[in-house]
């Protein structure tokens, strides 16, 4: 079972952060929310804070992230965060695109399949 943290990061308008996989990675070109792989000896909340970091340049805190959602699928279970509260700009730092998106507007990007359940509730959350 691989476990994934990942974050939907809002705004002060509320509008979410989406990030789109670079070329040459599974699911290239499609949208999902940033994060990534829990190591060994880590758990959820530090595997966040340490991918926010690698990926955005950004800093939060374990008090500032709250359980969303999860999805299950396959051999991949999706631990999605809500997080307002951070430090920095969110800057693309592994090739990636970034994109702030409305609650409206965020199923006319292509999500990673396994996103589509999360992304209802981060909708429903900020609508
Ligand atoms: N970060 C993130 N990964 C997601 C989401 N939805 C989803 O199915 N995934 C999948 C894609 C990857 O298979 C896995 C996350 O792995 P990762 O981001 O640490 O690593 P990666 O695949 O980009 O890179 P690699 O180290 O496997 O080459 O979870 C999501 O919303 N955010």
């Amino acid at each position: 079972m691989l476990i994934v943290a990942a974050v939907a990061l809002i705004d002060k308008t509320g509008c979410v952060l989406l990030s789109q996989r670079p070329e040459g990675k599974a699911h290239a070109g499609q949208w999902e929310f940033p994060g990534g792989k829990v190591e060994e000896g880590e758990n959820v909340g530090e595997a966040l804070i340490r991918e926010l970091r690698e990926e955005l340049g950004i800093d939060t805190e374990t008090s500032c992230l709250a359980p969303l959602a999860f999805n299950g699928e396959g051999d991949l279970l999706l631990l999605l965060y809500a997080c307002r509260k951070y430090k920095g700009v969110p800057t693309p730092l592994e090739g990636q695109t970034l994109a702030w998106a409305r609650p409206d507007e965020i199923f006319s990007y292509d999500l990673v399949p396994a996103d589509k359940p999360l992304a209802a509730a981060v909708r429903d959350l900020l609508s």
